[in-house]
């Protein structure tokens, strides 16, 4: 398992781009619109992990209602693992509360799922797997 990414949740990706286009010296290699997530993400590539960040596309958005209560900053951190299903099972059996019953489609060519913060020391967990053609 390693850092697959950082989720940072901002207001506005545009403007959060300048800011780490200035912090890391790199550009964002994508920009993705995840319509089930009401979010627009935009991935900066940091040595082997990256940076999400994560702007709210609607108001039931989690990450509009995330900034709402706690203002922006770190949302999430996703690992990537060779099979998400075996890991949610894992995970289950070892008493976390995971968000989805399955795998759903996440951006970056993903399939992920989520682990509540309440189960998981107050850090919001995301759970990566590529998707393999
Ligand atoms: C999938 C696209 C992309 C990718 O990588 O591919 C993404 O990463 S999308 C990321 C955005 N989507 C999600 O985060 C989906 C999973 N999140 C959720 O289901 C909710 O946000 C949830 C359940 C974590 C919280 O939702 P809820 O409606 O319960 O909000 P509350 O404000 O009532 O929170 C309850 C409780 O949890 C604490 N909380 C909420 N968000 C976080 C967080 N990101 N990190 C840590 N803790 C969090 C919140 O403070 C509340 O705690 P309390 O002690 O009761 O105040
Ligand atoms: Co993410």
């Amino acid at each position: 398992m390693h850092v697959e990414h950082i989720g940072i949740a901002v207001k506005n990706c545009q403007d959060a781009n300048q800011l780490f286009e200035k912090l890391l010296g790199v550009e964002p290699y994508k920009a993705e619109k995840v319509e089930s997530e009401a979010v627009n993400t935009s991935f900066f590539s940091v040595g082997n992990t990256k940076i999400e960040l994560l702007e709210a596309t609607a108001e039931h958005s989690a990450i509009a209602k995330f900034i709402e209560k706690k203002g922006e900053g770190i949302h999430h951190i996703a690992f990537e693992v060779e099979d998400i299903h075996a890991e949610m099972e894992r995970l289950r059996s070892q008493g976390f509360q995971l968000l989805n019953e399955a795998p759903k489609r996440g951006a970056d060519n993903k399939l992920v799922c989520f682990v509540h913060p309440k189960t998981a020391n107050g850090v919001l967990v995301e759970l990566c797997q590529e998707i393999r053609e």
